[in-house]
């Protein structure tokens, strides 16, 4: 073959070779619209953590040796939680939530408080459980899944940070959320603000989100998005998924708006303070 032929061949091939690696590191970065995919949907993922730099803010707390944050980040898990016990925390979900719900598109069910949305405000389920003779919507079984559920949260955050699990104190308010697409009525039905937990609960040190429902089959829209400088990052809801970072404002966040169906999670988040320390959820008589 000619040099120069063999030459030409070259030069196209890098070239090819070129477009095609540009191709692909952008299309695995993200859209156009700068969003990129921390975990999809339809893949199980046993662990994904990504380190994040801890923001200034911490500065500005107090200080717990041993549990504060000094490495942030985040993580997804999908072995943590069976789809089972996911799916029957959502049964737990809507037997509660059946007694109230918000007229907009946000309801809560405080695990703890008893808080639950019904209009435009809130009542106290367990107020109503202890009027009606009590086991009416939950049972002890249901309580020890979410305290089995809780500590095997806590156990997946303590070694991915490398904390002693007993300096993790679960903290309030933990709920079930349902969110749909009817519009909002009260602040309190507006999920898709992006918020800093550290700063909107104030007790939060480590979040933990636990899905029981799926993006793209239970609801569209609700991706839960982390935003970032370069480009935000997504995580897609799956049942029995737990999604886990620190609740500094390095882990800055939004949920999407619905577009369709319903979409179920529960909050459960930890704190360094024994002061913010609540009790495991329990019947109260
Ligand atoms: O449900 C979610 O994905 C996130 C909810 C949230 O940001 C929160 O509870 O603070
Ligand atoms: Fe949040």
């Amino acid at each position: 073959m000619h040099a120069k032929t063999t030459k030409r061949i070259l030069l196209r091939v890098t070239f090819i070779v070129l477009t095609l690696g540009i191709v692909t590191l952008l299309s695995s970065r993200g859209d156009q619209s700068g969003l990129t995919t921390f975990v999809r949907q339809d893949e199980t993922v046993r662990k994904r953590t990504l380190d994040v730099p801890c923001s200034k803010d911490y500065k500005k707390y107090q200080h717990f040796e041993g549990c504060t944050p000094r490495r942030c980040g985040r993580g997804v898990m999908d072995g943590l939680v069976t789809h089972e016990e996911a799916k029957q925390l959502q049964r737990i979900a809507k037997r509660g939530l059946a007694l109230g719900g918000s007229n907009g598109g946000a309801s809560i069910l405080d695990l703890h408080s008893g808080a639950l949305s019904k209009g435009d405000s809130f009542i106290n389920l367990y107020e109503l459980m202890k009027r009606s003779n009590h086991k009416i919507v939950f049972s002890e079984d249901d309580f020890s899944l979410y305290r089995k559920v809780k500590n095997r949260i806590r156990s997946a955050i303590a070694a991915e940070f490398g904390i002693e699990q007993d300096r993790l104190h679960l903290t309030h308010p933990t709920f079930f959320s349902r969110m749909t697409t009817k519009p909002a009525k009260t602040v309190h039905d507006e999920y898709w603000h992006p918020h800093i937990d550290k700063e909107t609960y104030g007790s939060f040190d480590y979040t933990s989100l636990l899905y029981l429902s799926d993006y793209g089959s239970d609801f569209t829209g609700g991706r839960f998005v982390f935003v970032d400088k370069e480009a935000n990052s997504t995580v897609e809801p799956r049942t029995g998924r737990v999604s886990f970072f620190t609740s500094g404002s390095e882990n800055l966040h939004f949920v999407e708006k619905l577009a369709s169906g319903t979409r179920f999670a529960i909050t459960v988040s930890f704190s360094c303070d024994k002061k913010h320390a609540i009790d495991d959820p329990h019947i109260k008589s």
